[in-house]
């Protein structure tokens, strides 16, 4: 980007990759690495910022760094990506809602699901995570962006190996575990199914759960399992009027929002499209509260096998395959409490001006 095109945005972005960090620097851009996990540096393999080494260019770039710019690493889990913000000085997230929004944006932002903000932990836990979706609103917590999240902490600490932490939600104590081939478990919580805490309308069908509840959209009566993560989630294995539910015939980005903003989901919802595959395997696409289509939803797959086992047609370990790739998910028995298994991993960095 010209230093000219730059300034006609409502904010500058300057993402640098480092493929190999020893290599002369003749011709490239070169911006302080400060803050920059170093597997991030690594991870990275595109988008360098090459530029003459004019003192136009020069001073734009210090006029960036020195203003307000916000340093960040864009993670992504399974195609389901965030803005990691290191925001362990303050309880006060580093950009607002507004700013978050257009961070996000595809085209003239960053481009990401979410903002993620790394605080410091409350409650006796070792870090507090907030999460901004990609339409400013906030919600109680994000399973892939949960594991994204242990992946920067063990950067920003320079943590090695497994290592596991407390994590304060919006959703409680999640706990994440990074294990020795790089995948995170984290240890997700138990699922809330009584209809008001979810928040649902819909009417309890068995004991105080709502599961496969008539609910009509789009002319069809479909059924609805409701059951939170600490996010609503409303999971759908096919309607009445269907045989077959094929995700992939789903035309998405018309349905998903008649879901979101049934007057049946006071604080709106996610909703999972579901496949069974076999009693292990199971097939979603998921349409984000305020994010919408997305690759890949953690809370989502731990509630689709919730939903799955309530509704008699999966074990309690299932393979999950999202549109970005698989997820292994257990509601185990003993504890009550959802596991979900998946790769996090580091895009590139860059600092931005919101
Ligand atoms: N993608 C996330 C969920 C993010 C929050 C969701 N959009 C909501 O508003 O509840 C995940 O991986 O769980």
């Amino acid at each position: 980007m010209s230093p000219a095109a730059a300034t006609t945005t409502a904010f500058a972005a300057v993402s640098v990759a480092i493929p190999n960090p020893t290599a002369p620097s003749r011709g490239r851009v070169r911006l302080p690495l400060r803050g920059v996990p170093a597997a991030a540096r690594r991870a990275v393999a595109s988008m360098a910022v090459s530029a003459p080494r004019s003192g136009a260019a020069a001073s734009f770039l210090e006029r960036r760094e020195s203003e307000r710019a916000l340093h960040f690493v864009k993670y992504q889990g399974l195609g389901n990506d965030f803005i990691m913000v290191d925001n362990r000085d303050s309880s006060v997230p580093k950009v607002t809602p507004e700013e978050a929004a257009k961070l996000c944006d595809r085209n003239f932002g960053i481009g990401a699901d979410g903002v993620i903000f790394v605080m410091p932990g409350v409650n006796g836990a070792d870090y507090t995570m907030r999460i901004f979706n990609s339409d400013g609103s906030e919600p109680e917590m994000c399973g892939n962006g949960v594991r994204c999240f242990a992946r920067f902490i063990a950067e920003i600490e320079n943590l090695q190996g497994t290592n596991s932490f407390t994590i304060h939600t919006g959703a409680g104590k999640i706990i994440p575990e990074i294990q020795s081939d790089g995948q995170v478990k984290v240890d997700m919580g138990e699922p809330i199914l009584s209809g008001p805490d979810i928040p649902t309308k819909l009417l309890p069908t068995k004991n105080k759960a709502v599961v496969q509840a008539e609910l009509a959209v789009e002319g069809l009566t479909w059924h609805a399992t409701c059951v939170s993560m600490g996010n609503p989630h409303c999971v759908t294995f096919g309607a009445k009027e269907l045989k077959v539910l094929q995700v992939d015939d789903l035309k998405l980005s018309e349905i998903g929002p008649k879901f979101e903003h049934h007057e049946m989901f006071p604080a709106r919802t996610n909703t999972e499209f579901v496949q069974v595959l076999s009693r292990s395997h199971l097939k979603m696409r998921v349409w984000e509260r305020g994010a919408g289509a997305t690759l890949a939803c953690g809370t989502g797959a731990c509630a689709v096998v919730v939903a799955a086992v309530l509704e008699g047609r999966a074990e309690r370990k299932c393979v999950v395959d999202l549109p970005g790739g698989p997820l292994e998910i257990e509601w185990r028995e003993d504890d009550n409490h959802v596991y979900m298994t998946g790769p996090a991993e580091a895009v590139f960095y860059g600092s931005v001006v919101p």
